[in-house]
């Protein structure tokens, strides 16, 4: 059977054993569970996405480690082995039990039964399974006999779990379906995978193997960065927000300020990608077009000096045609718009101001016409190069790459263009309390994440390739482990929440701490999104890494998206004129103000008449708080609202007010 899904599943493979953590060459389940793994027929795992470390018999050890993957590295699978025993050092089901959120017995009862088979010490085994969050936990024995067993019985579920964590409901069903119809073939498959010989190697890489070549230290290292941010001192914090309260225009204007255009790189036109980009320099053309004299009319190629009268017809030529016929002194060729003027012709005579003097008698050719008004030199032809000529510039460089740009490009044969490097954006969401959006049901004192996803799909929308970065726990550790794994890959690291007053707020802190990042400012005269933060870290040999901390209220990071965000990228992406388009508009009710400058969510009826002088008409969406994410539901604008004031406390309806446009640029 083939595999049963192309699921891409990250797994964290954690070896627990004192005498392994001593000497890590000891260890030969972890790295034979990596093999396991990514060997698998039933899934895929990317070499990046397996995760291999050891640690001692420690609870607290263990229980960090389970965190991490978990938490920071959001696994998809933590596979233990070793510690499930009963020595006195055997913690491996206590350590575990203490993270889980919800048990899974059936799977270790599985994987009791399975190892039974081989030997009635399995009962022995005390392992535990369960899910941490999206994670699935399982505890396999020690001995690399065991793992294989164990591992036999678990992979072919494995896929199907993870999408059930994740909440793929529709994926699940099918699997469901497919998993009665193959029960024989798997079951089968299941008994020859399990053979300890890997005769079935694919020759995958796979690395992790820390075990045989770094110390154990290096590899928690590798596992958790340790912030340099002291966290517990939070009686330490200060009880006003250090950093100035700077104006919106001077906010936007030191991200623009800080970001230069990324250079430029060549793309194909005939890919999609090419669309919405900024052209890096000006594009000649290297073809005319027409690239032959064009007839502009469907009628006749005659000479202008033969002026009106009779002429014979003795050739025709359609669109896509040529014709090898000189044309002579009173004489005419049939010719069609777009097709090709003969040689010895210098106009065209539309077939209006033509008469039918005489055709063969099988009416399948004009003999003779008469031309009826005296034709001008050049009449109803487009001369060669007439709408662009040979060598010159079609498109400036800064311009944007929209359907007549790149129509301009088809029609002279440009097929490839430098247009400058789109960033691209990780996102992440901070928050002890977020649990995935569209996973299981909450609990506690959880909420779903809802700014990944808003913020996800709004840079796609602009078309910036983006990067999920998931969730991170506020944990010093994790975000610098985090972060530092976002700088590889992204230009640009969103993330939201923890940049305010509160004692697990640390974005800020390490960012300035971790990374000696430039914070240019970290609070903003604006609601929603005065603590808006954003800096810029230098990175050797590469364009400077933008970071916008944005605050973790939906609507401020939405808004605060749209105004700072988004032109940050465009203006990395070529844009020259990178904000957003701000217009007049009247307001339709009365709109209280607020003691900061508001961006208010509006909705905006366009006059419909043809009276010039008419604005669009804005209306409140109601509530505007910072955690009312309906407040943004078809909003098409935000309006730019004053301070309120003593003198000023609302305005009226009729009052005309800027309004930053969100549904154009
Ligand atoms: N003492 C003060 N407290 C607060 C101040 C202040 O000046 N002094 N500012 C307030 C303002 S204004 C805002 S805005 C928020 C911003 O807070 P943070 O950026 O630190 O964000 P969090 O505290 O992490 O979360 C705030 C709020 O948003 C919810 N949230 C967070 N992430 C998400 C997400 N991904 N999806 C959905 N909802 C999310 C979170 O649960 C909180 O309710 O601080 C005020 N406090
Ligand atoms: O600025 Mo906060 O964004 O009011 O809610
Ligand atoms: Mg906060």
């Amino acid at each position: 059977m083939a595999s049963i899904s192309s699921i891409q599943i990250k797994i964290g493979v954690i070896t627990i054993s004192d005498t392994a953590y001593k000497s890590p060459h000891a260890d030969k389940s972890g790295p034979h569970l990596v093999h396991l793994v990514s060997k698998s027929q039933y899934f895929h795992t990317n070499p990046d996405n397996i995760f291999q470390v050891i640690v001692p018999d420690e609870t607290q050890m263990i229980e960090e480690q389970l965190k991490t993957f978990s938490d920071a590295f959001h696994c998809d699978v933590i596979l233990t082995t070793g510690g499930t025993g009963f020595t006195p050092r055997d913690v491996t089901p206590e350590a575990t039990s203490r993270v889980l959120d919800r048990r899974a017995d059936g799977l270790s009862t599985a994987l009791l039964l399975k190892s039974l088979e081989s030997t009635p010490y399995a009962v022995l085994s005390r392992g535990v399974s369960g899910m941490r969050g999206q994670t699935l936990i399982v505890n396999l024995p020690g001995s690399q006999k065991a793992v294989d067993e164990c591992f036999a019985v678990l992979e072919p579920v494995l896929a199907h779990a993870v999408k059930q964590l994740q909440g793929r409901i529709v994926e699940v069903k099918a699997e469901h379906v497919e998993m009665q119809q193959s029960a024989h073939s798997r079951h089968h498959l299941h008994h020859h995978q399990s053979e300890p010989q890997q005769q079935h190697h694919h020759g995958h890489h796979h690395r992790h193997h820390h075990g045989h070549s770094t110390s154990p230290s290096q590899q928690l290292q590798q596992a958790l960065t340790k912030s340099l941010v002291n966290e517990a001192q939070i009686a330490n914090r200060p009880r006003q927000s250090p950093y100035p309260l700077i104006s919106v225009d001077e906010a936007v204007s030191t991200v623009l300020d800080s970001v230069t255009p990324l250079p430029a790189e060549t793309v194909n036109c005939a890919t999609a990608s090419v669309l919405g980009r900024i052209l890096a320099s000006d594009v000649i053309a290297k073809e005319p077009l027409p690239p032959f004299r064009a007839s502009v009319k469907d009628g006749y190629a005659v000479r202008a000096r033969d002026g009106a009268g009779r002429r014979r017809v003795v050739d025709v030529v359609t669109a896509g045609d040529e014709s090898s016929v000189v044309l002579q002194a009173h004489c005419a060729i049939r010719v069609s718009t777009g097709g090709p003027v003969p040689s010895g012709a210098d106009a065209v005579v539309q077939v209006e101001d033509t008469k039918l003097i005489e055709s063969s008698p099988d009416l399948t050719k004009e003999l003779v016409i008469e031309v009826l008004k005296p034709p001008a030199e050049g009449q109803d032809i487009r001369p060669v190069g007439s709408d662009i000529a040979l060598g010159a510039k079609v498109l400036d460089a800064g311009a944007k790459i929209g359907p007549c740009e790149l129509g301009i490009l088809a029609s002279i044969g440009c097929s490839l263009v430098p247009v400058h490097k789109l960033p691209t954006v990780g996102v992440a969401s901070t928050g002890n309390e977020l649990m995935e959006p569209f996973g299981a049901g909450l609990g506690g004192a959880k909420i779903r994440d809802s700014n990944r996803t808003t913020l996800l799909a709004m840079l796609s929308s602009h078309g910036f390739p983006v990067v999920d970065l998931g969730i991170i726990p506020d944990k010093a550790d994790c975000l610098v482990t985090a972060f530092e794994k976002a700088i590889k890959t992204c230009q640009v690291i969103v993330t939201t929440g923890g940049v305010s007053m509160g004692e697990r707020d640390l974005v800020k802190q390490v960012l300035t701490a971790d990374f000696n990042a430039t914070l240019h400012f970290a609070q903003v005269r604006m609601k929603p999104g005065k603590p808006t933060s954003f800096a810029t870290l230098s990175v050797a040999n590469r364009h400077p890494v933008l970071f916008f901390g944005l605050p973790g209220n939906p609507v401020s990071a939405f808004v605060t998206a749209n105004l700072y965000v988004i032109p940050a990228c465009r203006r990395l992406g070529g844009w020259s004129a990178p904000r957003r388009s701000v217009i007049n508009v009247k307001l339709g009710q009365e709109i209280g103000l607020d003691p900061r400058p508001e961006y208010h969510r509006c909705t905006l009826q366009w006059p419909s008449g043809i009276d010039a002088d008419v604005l669009p008409t804005a209306w409140s969406t109601g509530s505007q708080a910072s955690s009312r994410l309906l407040s943004c539901q078809s909003a098409s604008g935000l309006l730019i609202l004053p301070a309120r004031s003593d003198s000023l406390l609302s305005l009226p309806a009729g009052h005309v007010t800027q309004c930053m446009l969100l549904d154009c640029p």
